[in-house]
């Protein structure tokens, strides 16, 4: 809710503003190479900021006897104003240690005159000036909206400069150069803001001149100016101008405006005779000129000219960002109350509503009645036979923006009729809580008495194509609609093609109808037990997958044989020797975890073939608990003698089995709610949970893990999902 606010501000801020800032960033740039370009001119001299008024006043009066006035300017040079020995009008500049004239000060250049009215007032006076000094403080607010979303975005300000998640070009490069450049432009921002209050007289700067008490005048002991304290103490980087005596009587005096007071002295004792401080609105107005015009600094200046400069880029990168968010709105086809397929997604910047989006086309072109929509808009759906959700993850772990209210929209909104769903994570490694809220709306949904799953939940990381066309394929498979991956995903997506000779083929199919089969592959082929291996049955666009185990370096699947099956039917005819051509899908996050300290594999019926792989390739002996579910002992039996190996090997710590249709009649989840203080523990020490099997079988584990979770370690199911702690790859 708060990053809306703070976006919302910031973008209603920059459009009220951006003609205005526009204009000023250009013009502020051009302005800076002014300091830049005066700053190059041959008129301060070496090691100004060690000469004294002692060491320079008594040669600049005895080489210029009618020096009336001496100005040094923010780019420290010394300029002199009199008349010369012929009576001459002299303005020059001068070397203040011996007198020499450097130059002679110039008007300021036309075009930079031009540019400077049309920054400070628009060539509008007064009215102007009120609109770039709102323009300045209207960016002063946008750098706190800015910041405050970048704080909330990082996660704290502690991290502000840690990495940042990379996006689309737009919204990184408005982070990354928002970061760098915020101090600088809050500097711009807030002295532009000071000069024009103090232009608008609602900051006063009262300047008072030393006044002197002329009776109080000494005219001895008179002395030479090169011994007096004033002179000796006074640098000339202090120095903005000093007026000298007319004539040589003790009535006539020195005054020195000095950086932060102004002083009046005694020209032949060297005795003060007034000082004045300036007020702090003074010296504040000093200071914001120098920082907003780099007049002081020629780095400063090249600092604000990239600063302006970055402003630019942010009020193009900004619309690009807001118009990316627009753009994914939807115009509908078919109502919600007439479509089949309902498609609902959670996105903060729009990229996955760019993924929805090829979804509801293919549907739609497939000729089915499909309707896109933000997850804040779920409601009943009278039609509704699929539900697709795609949702990013933001924050803590938390939901996108027009995501926030699906949880209580969900328990307000029952669907009068079966409807399946299928939940599509996106979100990115580089946050801790990965995906965590598409874990979430997954287990919402499957408690819903209405809600049937139609896959597992899957996540897509960095918007890889890979992950969204594994997702793609098992919802394919489910619903028989091709969906061909996006064109420009596709490249990314079109893998090699395998070929696998049979080493084992189905010899007998067992009572309830499952078999083994295995392939033998080339020796590099890079497969690991978990990763996919996608079958075409029929040579066309239809794909079956199976979840791999490797057992003495074959691919080993475990079938179900469904009558009239077509991938199944398709492994069962195979025979030994035969060789067929499919695909190996990697499947990174279903391979044995590497660094756990302890492992729990979780599965019913065919589901243990990945684990029959893993216990192998246990070769640290992690301690792993296996809890495999059949529905009769004669199922079991046909892995028992690897996993019994296995066991004795010391990669297997126990086998728990469960038989639906025999003895007890347990299922898997009965095994577990008996072990909840060792999975509670598990998942405590940072142990890995794996379930693979069926899908209803997963609904009833997760729902019971999410009791053990919050019992026996306080967090939330969905914590230890988003931390790869308890891993699914169910159908
Ligand atoms: C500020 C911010 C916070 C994020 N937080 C998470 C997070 O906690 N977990 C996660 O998996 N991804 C996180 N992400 C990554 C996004 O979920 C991911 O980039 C997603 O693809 C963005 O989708 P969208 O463009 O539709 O909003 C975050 C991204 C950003 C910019």
């Amino acid at each position: 809710m708060t990053i809306s606010i703070w976006r919302y501000s910031h973008l209603a801020l920059a459009i009220s503003s951006f003609l205005l800032l526009t204009l000023a960033s250009i013009t502020g740039i051009i302005l800076a190479f002014e300091p830049v370009s005066e700053k190059i001119q041959p008129y301060r001299v070496n090691n100004f900021d060690g000469i004294t008024l002692a060491q320079a006043l008594p040669v600049l009066r005895k080489t210029y006897p009618d020096i009336s006035e001496l100005k040094v300017n923010a780019s420290q040079f010394v300029q002199i104003n009199g008349s010369d020995a012929n009576g001459e009008k002299l303005l020059a500049y001068v070397d203040p240690l011996t007198g020499k004239i450097l130059g002679s000060p110039k008007e300021q250049n036309e075009f930079f005159k031009w540019i400077t009215a049309l920054h400070r007032s628009l060539f509008l006076h007064e009215t102007g000036r009120f609109f770039i000094g709102l323009t300045a403080f209207l960016l002063l607010l946008i750098t706190v909206s800015g910041t405050m979303l970048i704080i909330q975005r990082q996660r704290g300000l502690k991290r502000f400069f840690t990495r940042i998640a990379r996006d689309n070009f737009a919204q990184y490069y408005h982070v990354v150069l928002g970061r760098w450049s915020l101090v600088p432009i809050v500097i711009i921002a807030l002295t532009g803001t000071y000069l024009s209050l103090v232009r608008f007289e609602l900051i006063g700067t009262p300047k008072e001149s030393a006044k002197v008490d002329f009776d109080a005048i000494r005219s001895e002991p008179a002395k030479n100016p090169a011994d007096m304290d004033i002179f000796k103490n006074t640098k000339f980087s202090d120095v903005e101008s000093i007026e000298f005596p007319f004539s040589e009587d003790a009535e006539d005096y020195y005054t020195f405006k000095l950086k932060t007071r102004e002083i009046a002295v005694n020209q032949i004792t060297g005795d003060i005779l007034s000082e004045v401080k300036y007020p702090t609105q003074v010296l504040l107005t000093n200071l914001s000129l120098n920082l907003h015009t780099g007049r002081a600094s020629a780095l400063w200046a090249i600092i604000l000219a990239v600063a302006s400069a970055n402003i630019l880029f942010f009020i193009y990168s900004g619309f690009a960002i807001t118009w990316k968010r627009l753009s994914n709105r939807t115009k509908n086809k078919y109502s919600a109350d007439e479509s089949k397929y309902i498609i609902l997604v959670g996105s903060e910047n729009g990229s996955t509503f760019g993924f929805a989006q090829a979804i509801h086309q293919q549907l739609i072109k497939a000729g089915e009645k499909s309707f896109l929509s933000q997850l804040n808009n779920y409601t009943v759906f009278p039609k509704a036979e699929n539900l697709i959700v795609l949702t990013a993850t933001y924050g803590l772990g938390d939901a996108p923006t027009n995501a926030g209210k699906f949880a209580a929209l969900l328990e307000k909104h029952q669907q009068p009729q079966p409807v399946h769903y299928s939940v599509l994570g996106f979100g990115s490694h580089a946050y801790p809580d990965f995906c965590k809220f598409a874990y979430e709306v997954n287990n919402l949904l499957s408690r819903q008495t209405w809600a049937v799953p139609l896959t597992d939940v899957h996540t897509v990381n960095d918007k890889s194509p890979d992950d969204f066309s594994l997702w793609a394929e098992a919802w394919s498979q489910q619903i028989q609609i091709p969906l061909t991956i996006l064109p420009e995903l596709q490249s990314a997506a079109s893998k090699r093609l395998e070929t696998l000779t049979v080493n084992t083929a189905a010899t007998e199919s067992l009572k309830n109808g499952t078999f083994a089969i295995s392939f033998q592959t080339r020796k590099r082929l890079r497969v690991k037990s978990g990763d996919l291996l996608a079958i075409y049955p029929e040579n066309d666009y239809r794909e079956r997958l199976y979840s791999i185990g490797i057992v003495d370096k074959e691919i080993r699947l475990s079938v179900r044989l469904h009558p009239g099956g077509l991938g199944s039917s398709y492994l069962h005819r195979l025979t030994t020797g035969e060789k067929i051509r499919a695909k190996v899908i990697k499947n990174e996050h279903f391979h044995f975890p590497e660094k756990a300290p302890e492992v729990v594999m979780i599965s019913n019926g065919t589901g243990i073939a990945p684990f029959l792989g893993m216990v192998g390739e246990n070769k640290d002996k992690v301690p792993c608990h296996l809890y495999c579910g059949f529905r009769e002992q004669s199922s079991y039996e046909m892995y028992q003698s690897l996993l019994e190996t296995n066991q004795a090997a010391g990669k297997l710590v126990n086998i728990n089995t469960a038989f639906s249709r025999a003895g007890e009649k347990q299922y898997v989840s009965d095994l577990i709610a008996k072990d909840a203080d060792l999975i509670g523990n598990i998942l405590n020490k940072g142990g890995v949970l794996m379930i693979c099997g069926s899908l209803s079988m997963q609904k009833d584990v997760i729902e019971l893990l999410e009791t053990i979770c919050q019992s026996k370690t306080g967090n939330s199911i969905s914590f230890y999902q988003s931390h790869n702690q308890i891993r699914t790859d169910c159908y």
